[in-house]
């Protein structure tokens, strides 16, 4: 079975800057979930760019679905990852001025693999996701910067689970959210990923979630002995 995702002696550093990860490997298969913790600044987030393919590694090999990220043109990678990534910003990155629906769509614009995967009409499809994040009906067509954070977070959620993609990466989706929010979030995230057999790489600085996950990795665990602290 070719693996969601395979890491092997992956390097990268910002320009001007010593070397901030250098992970020998890591492996995810198809559907499963991994939780990746780590203090701040450790590199989670830069780690969450390289696997969608908006950093490029320094050396190493970096697959997803078999195919390898820093090979391909940049076009093709633009591709890549609009038809098989949903991509959960740690600030949201939606259209402020877009209604919450059509910022869920927006995911399917640039992809014809996502909008085959669709079982309904996109606006349709949006809805059923909107509800079951729990956003009411009242705000599906408000533009999104009226909404409250922890709200836009959900409609960033649910762009990002639109059109069943491969592999949902989500950085601190929680964050703004409180504990019985927060739970039912991560019920429902769970439940989409799995209904649509998608794998999720998620980051957060909560050690509440953890015991969700059966997959736990640290950061400065990934990144190599040299970085490695113990506890973290
Ligand atoms: N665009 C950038 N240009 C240069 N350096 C950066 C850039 N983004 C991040 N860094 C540096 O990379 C290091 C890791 O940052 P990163 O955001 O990946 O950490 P993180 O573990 O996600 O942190 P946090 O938990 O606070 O979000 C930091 O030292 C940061 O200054």
């Amino acid at each position: 079975m070719v693996p969601l995702l395979s890491i092997h002696q992956l390097t990268f550093a910002w320009p001007g800057q010593a070397a901030l990860l250098n992970i020998n490997s890591l492996s995810l298969a198809p559907g499963e979930r991994l939780f990746i913790k780590g203090p701040s600044g450790s590199g989670k987030s830069t780690l969450l760019g390289l696997l969608a393919g908006i950093l490029r590694p320094g050396q190493g090999r970096l697959e997803i679905l078999g195919r390898d990220l820093v090979r391909m043109t940049a076009s093709r990678r633009d591709r890549f990852r609009a038809d098989h990534l949903g991509y959960i910003f740690q600030q949201f990155n939606l259209l402020p001025y877009l209604s919450v629906v059509d910022n869920v769509t927006s995911a399917l614009i640039f992809s014809r693999h996502k909008r085959r995967q669709l079982a309904a009409p996109p606006r349709q499809e949006a809805e059923r996701l909107l509800s079951a994040l729990r956003l009411p009906p009242s705000l599906w067509q408000q533009p999104v910067h009226k909404l409250s954070i922890g709200q836009q977070q959900r409609v960033a959620a649910a762009r990002a689970l639109i059109g069943r993609p491969a592999l949902v990466i989500a950085d601190e989706p929680t964050s703004a959210l409180d504990a019985d929010s927060r739970a039912a979030f991560m019920a429902l995230l769970f439940a989409e990923c799995e209904q649509a057999g998608s794998g999720l790489v998620f980051v957060s600085h909560d050690a509440g979630l953890e015991p969700l996950f059966t997959n736990v990795v640290s950061l400065n665990q990934l990144n190599g002995a040299a970085h490695a602290e113990p506890g973290l």
